[in-house]
């Protein structure tokens, strides 16, 4: 069982097929960003962090066989490859904004003098190498700010019982993630109870990837399918709901896996705390509000067959929005490297 979604030694990234997941451990080698871009399109890699850590580290194998010795060329090359990379899926921000820090980066050492094309190539790809490390201790603080906060929420040393929904672990980001990494923090603290996880339909990420995360790491966990989450809160007590986030717009309306948005009026009407966990590169300040976030619509084909095989009617139509997007008013805090902060607080975070 391997948890290691993303293997990178500089000149070599090799990502784990995660439509392989759970009985197959296969590793694929990306060489440049054209891999990249479908090895995200395909969703063999996923998860808005892994997304645009893949897609930089793809841009990095390429750029160190580049022999180029022109810098305003390879300025030029970069923008391009960056444009193209975040156009492998359109909903999660977090590629976005990496393109939009490493196209500065690539302007400011193009335009420096001092700066030769080697140290120019030297210097970006060890900026995109960082993100790897700073993305493990970012979801480490969000899983330690999460953990506080949930537990101070609660009367007495009680045990606790949650539920999340799609994978948000080890495989959705450079490790240890980050709605599951509030998880991971619990059960460190020893006061997790139990773990509900949604099936998360229709590409399954949570049968598929939370289970084997949780089981994995031996947390006591039961899957159940997305529909049983009312009568799941109706019959037992649920002291939170952690979910992830592919974009947090300005007001903290977030766009996440289809079917959070019911889980959190579902959540509302049982008095569940409900709690996005999420890197401040999730966080999109320039969108005012939920609305204008663009939902990635998927082929219907992952709706109407599982794998090869078909579940529902030949010629039935389909609508397959891979996410929606939850008002801001049904979330109770956005855990965050920097701290939890009502979602109408995002921008003292993002001033922090
Ligand atoms: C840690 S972000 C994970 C986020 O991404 C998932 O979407 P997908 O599997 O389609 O990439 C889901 O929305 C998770 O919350």
């Amino acid at each position: 069982m391997s948890l290691e979604s993303i293997k990178y030694q500089r000149g070599n990234l090799e990502i784990l097929d995660q439509l392989l997941l759970p009985l197959q451990t296969r590793y694929i080698k990306v060489l440049g960003v054209e891999d990249g871009w479908k090895v995200i399109n395909k969703m063999q890699v996923r998860g808005a962090p892994a997304i645009a850590i893949v897609g930089c580290l793809s841009l990095a194998v390429e750029l160190l066989k580049d022999d180029s010795s022109d810098k305003k060329i390879m300025r030029q090359e970069i923008e391009g490859k960056l444009n193209y990379l975040v156009s492998a899926r359109p909903t999660a921000v977090n590629i976005k904004l990496a393109a939009e820090e490493l196209i500065n980066l690539a302007n400011t050492l193009s335009a420096d003098e001092t700066v030769s094309a080697d140290n120019f190539k030297e210097r970006f790809i060890s900026f995109i190498e960082n993100m790897l490390v700073k993305d493990i201790e970012d979801n480490k603080a969000i899983g330690n700010f999460g953990c506080e906060a949930i537990l101070k929420s609660l009367e007495g040393d009680s045990q606790i019982r949650v539920l999340t929904h799609c994978n948000t672990g080890s495989l959705a980001t450079a490790g240890f993630g980050t709605a599951l990494g509030v998880i991971r923090s619990l059960n460190k603290s020893k006061r997790l109870e139990h773990v509900y996880c949604t099936e998360t339909r229709p590409y399954n990420q949570g049968a598929r990837l939370t289970a084997y995360e949780l089981v994995h790491e031996k947390i006591p966990a039961t899957l159940i399918v997305d529909s049983m989450v009312a009568a799941l809160m109706h019959v037992r007590k649920i002291n939170a709901v952690i979910v992830g986030a592919d974009r947090v717009a300005a007001n903290g309306d977030t766009a996440n896996k289809i079917g959070t948005y019911q889980i959190a009026i579902v959540a509302k009407y049982h008095n569940v705390p409900f709690y996005v966990a999420a890197p401040l590169t999730s966080i999109d300040m320039s969108l005012k509000s939920g609305d204008r976030i663009k939902i990635e619509e998927r082929p219907d084909k992952e709706m109407t067959h599982i794998g090869e095989f078909r579940i529902a009617a030949p010629g039935i139509n389909c609508w397959n929005p891979s996410f929606d997007v939850t008002p801001a008013s049904l979330i109770t805090g956005i855990i965050t490297e920097k701290g939890v902060f009502a979602p109408d607080k995002l921008h003292e975070v993002m001033n922090k």
